[in-house]
């Protein structure tokens, strides 16, 4: 496949230019005949004969970045101070920080907020510990918990490398939902002790979100914690993903005239989102899914060592058909990849059934790059945001934690996911939707309120709320 990573980058390249030997406009002119964009110039100093500028110049890739600063290091009267990748910079420091409430402005408030005051709200909190609600961050509070093993589609890059993904998460957390979030890496992939020790800090939290730890084993640490903690544990990677997932394919059915009952959906990828995703599009009526895994498709003829599979082969696949991918996509509807980049050809969707909806969610590189595969589908989305319908867990995990704190809820059960997803489907209307537009933006705010409104209820109905509803705030808030 044409990897479709890290295409369209922007990268800053810093200048100094003398003014005597080379224009501006004749360095524009050299960049634009390379093909680069310019989207940003900025001034850092200038002098009589130096002026140092910082040029955002958009280009196709990392070679497409490297021809570029050669030719700048070329040109007579240009010396390149630096090139930096914008991505690269708003990392630098990390992406987020801790910041108090309030200023502690005098000896007063120092004793309020610390020693001596503090010790009488301890006490209250150690007299009633459900008020650890009401007098600490724990009310608003999710800890991202990841151990590395399964970062993105990056695979097992460890706990330091996956800090990126967790300090993204934390803010996308507190944009979205107004929650504030710890990234947490652990650098343990025992399965005992990642269960111990999510137990051990969470007293601190409102929540665990569990993220890009690798199955089978996220299976058995999110079914341990839910029994022992009485906070949402939620694997964001499985139920985030799936809720996501079936919102998009609700959508996306109503294009195609199809009935979830009636259709044919190949899921390639039967780790932690492919076991989650399954089970939610079986819950919500799809009766016909066959799993691909790396050996092909799972079926009830094999002992599959992994237990998740077997479970899985007993609830799927009724014709129990065997195989690779281009066997059994013979006919498929739908197409859902969370596994990994490139798998699915253009033979394949050739092979599809009519009007054919393709999820291709591998991140970052999807199952099939989209222009590729655009003229032979119907629908098709990625799990990126530089393409339409970003089909990303990010549409839920702020909205659903979010709804799960207001109405302090216990655990966030099956009602209040498939409440999620239909809360996010319906953000699109029936006049807007078309085939770029099956699922809403990231950034429309009404998916974080209405998926917040949808689980609260769901919440209270299955009475795994333990918040009186009189007293939960109905705007967005702490
Ligand atoms: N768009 C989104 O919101 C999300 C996307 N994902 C993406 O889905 C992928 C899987 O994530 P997880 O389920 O968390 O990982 P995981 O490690 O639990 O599962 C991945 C599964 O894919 C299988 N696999 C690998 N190569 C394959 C191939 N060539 N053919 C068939 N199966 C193959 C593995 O054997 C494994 O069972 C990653 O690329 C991840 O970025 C995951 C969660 C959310
Ligand atoms: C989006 C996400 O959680 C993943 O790709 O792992
Ligand atoms: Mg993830």
């Amino acid at each position: 496949m044409s990897t479709v990573n890290n295409s369209n980058m922007n990268i800053v390249i810093r200048i100094q230019i003398d003014k005597m030997l080379i224009t501006f406009s004749d360095i524009a002119k050299e960049i634009g005949e390379m093909g680069g964009d310019i989207v940003g110039i900025d001034v850092i100093s200038s002098s009589k004969t130096h002026t140092i500028r910082d040029i955002t110049i958009n280009v196709n890739d990392q070679k497409h970045s490297h021809l570029m600063t050669e030719k700048m290091k070329d040109l007579e009267g240009v010396h390149v101070v630096s090139v930096s990748d914008r991505t690269f910079l708003l990392h630098i420091g990390g992406k987020i920080e801790v910041q108090s409430k309030n200023p502690i402005k005098n000896r007063d408030d120092l004793s309020r907020v610390y020693t001596p005051g503090v010790a009488k709200v301890c006490t209250a909190i150690s007299e009633e510990p459900s008020k650890a609600f009401s007098l600490t961050i724990k009310r608003n509070t999710v800890a991202v918990v990841s151990d590395g093993t399964a970062v993105l589609g990056l695979g097992d890059i460890g706990p330091l490398a996956a800090m990126p993904v967790m300090e993204g998460k934390a803010m996308l957390f507190k944009q979205m939902g107004e929650v504030d979030a710890f990234p947490i890496c652990l650098d343990t992939k025992d399965t005992e002790e990642i269960i111990q020790i999510v137990k051990s800090i969470a007293p601190a939290f409102g929540g665990i979100n569990l993220e890009d730890i690798s199955s089978p084993r996220c299976f058995e640490i999110e079914k341990r914690l839910k029994e022992e903690l009485d906070i949402p544990v939620f694997h964001d990677d499985q139920h985030g993903t799936a809720v996501v997932i079936l919102a998009g394919l609700i959508n996306a059915l109503k294009l195609t005239e199809k009935k979830l009952s009636e259709i044919k959906v190949v899921l390639t990828g039967i780790g932690a989102a492919g076991t989650a995703c399954a089970k939610i599009l079986l819950g919500a009526g799809v009766k016909n899914i066959i799993g691909v895994d790396i050996n092909g498709a799972i079926h009830r003829r094999e002992k599959y060592r992994n237990p998740s599979w077997t479970e899985f082969a007993k609830l799927t696949n009724p014709d129990n058909e065997t195989g690779s991918l281009s066997d059994v996509i013979e006919g498929a509807d739908v197409f859902i990849g969370v596994s990994a980049p490139g798998l699915l050809t253009v033979e394949h969707l050739k092979k599809m059934a009519r009007d054919p909806i393709v999820f291709a969610m591998a991140n970052p590189d999807p199952e099939i790059d989209p222009e590729l595969a655009e003229p032979y589908v119907r629908v098709m989305a990625t799990g990126r945001s530089d393409y339409p319908n970003q089909i990303n867990n990010v549409l839920c995990f702020p909205g659903i934690f979010r709804g799960a704190l207001d109405c302090r809820a216990r655990i966030i059960n099956e009602e209040m996911k498939i409440a999620a997803a239909q809360a996010i489907a319906s953000v699109v209307t029936d006049d807007e939707l078309n085939e770029s537009y099956i699922i809403p933006s990231v950034f429309n705010k009404k998916v974080v309120e209405r998926v917040r409104e949808a689980v609260i209820k769901a919440a209270y109905k299955t009475e795994v709320a333990r918040k009186d509803p009189l007293i939960i705030d109905s705007r967005l808030s702490k």
